[in-house]
């Protein structure tokens, strides 16, 4: 006979409604995948009258989220309100406390707190499942905490962000133009309350910092990640790295090295025929290596009601058949920290473009500075030719350390003929 299992959703925006139709309409599917009947039987919101696509009788309202930890007939809680503090951390720090498992889409909240909130769940006995935090839809917690539990693993690396995979796709495909583009994400719910999350790369450092955890067995370290996001990026240069055969999209990368564990967010020029840099729209990509089962790759939508709500759901059903796993793949006491290496090591190969008078002798000196910074050349191209416009100059190097090449970038807008500040986009090889 199936038990019931009472859920409580706090947050009824694009994910809270998308779950709400789910357990709706998968009822059957859902009681025979998890033995479980499962009810929403409380929710919490801002606006009680709203039409949300999907009926709220005979399910109690509690002004206040919170509540929901203490309310007697909810046996799981859903976090969907986001925010790394406030409500969202209340709510979650409070069922934990009551021992009440939850379920959460909240990657700044985890990237910020998920230390303390595992902590928590392990001494209260109480589950906090976050699937849909990460790469949406892709079940990427399950796949690298779980299926990969077998393996070392070196690297994770990918698109994270389906809000900016979405704007660069767009602008490289339709030529349209940034903030008209980032319009119709924020429209089709893909992006967080506050865009600046998604745009300024801080949304996918969240996600990496979690995803570093669960690969490498350290806790989360958010504070470290190297983050830049796609603001900066131009009309201009999706059209010259198209030119160089390349594609532009935001990467996260977590890797061992040596000297400890690199976590870096930026806009990457990837070869164009690669399959990261043809993971189109809102999707996302996760690529992990496996000392025993090498490469495996995870593609699927990575924002949006359905995919989000589909991540929630699982987690919902995991709980609901009993199945607890430490929330980072391992307790948070066992957990060791590790080193982590500054981006002013990395060591790659770069596009720069530089926006300077077309005076003589430019080209001279900007080639001195790259000499005086032991970086070779492989390309420079000069765009445009006028005595009283600025024109573009652009370059490709061969790999040389991060750090020479911020040196000479320094130097170069320090030029009389330079017009603004240098800009460079890391071409990687994967
Ligand atoms: N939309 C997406 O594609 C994805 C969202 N997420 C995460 O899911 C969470 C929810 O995101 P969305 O549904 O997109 O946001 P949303 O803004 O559509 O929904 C959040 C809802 O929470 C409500 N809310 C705000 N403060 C509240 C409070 N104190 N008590 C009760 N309700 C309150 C808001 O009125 C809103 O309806 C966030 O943590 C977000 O980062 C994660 C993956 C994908
Ligand atoms: N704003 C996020 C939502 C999912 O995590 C994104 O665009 O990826
Ligand atoms: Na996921």
């Amino acid at each position: 006979m199936s038990t019931n299992v009472r859920i409580g959703i706090a947050g009824l925006g694009t994910v809270g409604a998308g779950v709400l139709k789910i357990i709706k309409e998968h009822g059957d599917l859902l009681e025979a995948r998890s033995g479980a009947h499962l009810t929403v039987t409380a929710v919490s919101g801002r606006d009680k009258t709203k039409d949300r696509g999907v009926s709220l009788d005979g399910i109690t309202w509690h002004d206040d989220a919170r509540d929901l930890a203490d309310d007697p007939n909810v046996d799981i809680v859903l976090e969907l309100i986001g925010g790394s503090d406030g409500v969202a951390k209340d709510l979650c720090v409070k069922s934990l406390l009551n021992g009440k498992p939850v379920v959460t889409a909240n990657k700044a909240l985890l990237a910020e707190h998920g230390n303390a909130l595992a902590k928590l769940a392990e001494t209260h006995n109480a589950q906090l499942a976050y699937e849909a935090a990460v790469a949406g839809g892709i079940p990427i917690i399950k796949a690298l905490r779980e299926g990969l539990a077998g393996n070392a693993i070196s690297r994770v690396y990918g698109i994270l962000n389906g809000t900016c995979n979405y704007i660069l796709t767009e602008m490289e495909e339709t030529g349209g133009e940034f903030d008209a583009i980032l319009k119709d994400a924020q429209d089709l719910g893909y992006a967080e309350a506050d865009p600046g999350f998604d745009i300024d790369g801080v949304d996918a450092a969240h996600k990496l910092a979690i995803l570093t955890s669960v690969a490498f067995g350290t806790p989360v370290d958010f504070a470290s990640v190297y983050i830049e996001g796609i603001r900066n990026v131009t009309a201009a240069d999706i059209t010259a790295a198209s030119e160089l055969g390349y594609r532009i999209r935001l990467l996260g990368v977590a890797r061992r090295t040596e000297k400890g564990i690199e976590q870096r967010v930026h806009p990457c020029m990837i070869r164009h025929d690669t399959t990261i840099a043809n993971v189109n729209g809102v999707f996302n990509a996760v690529v992990v290596d496996g000392d025993f089962v090498d490469e495996t790759s995870y593609v699927g939508r990575g924002a949006g009601e359905g995919p989000t709500a589909s991540a929630v759901v699982a987690d919902i059903v995991d709980i609901a058949l009993g199945r607890h796993t430490p929330t980072f793949g391992i307790p948070v006491e066992k957990m060791t920290d590790i080193p982590k290496v500054p981006v002013a090591d990395h060591v790659g190969a770069y596009y720069v473009c530089l926006t300077v008078y077309d005076q003589p002798g430019v080209i001279a000196d900007v080639s001195a500075v790259f000499r005086d910074e032991n970086i070779s050349i492989e390309s420079l191209l000069q765009r445009g030719r006028s005595k009283q416009e600025a024109v573009s100059v652009i370059l490709v190097t061969h790999e040389v350390q991060e750090a020479a090449l911020v040196r000479a970038l320094g130097k170069i807008e320090n030029f009389t003929h330079s017009v603004a500040k240098p800009r460079m986009i890391r071409i990687v090889s994967l």
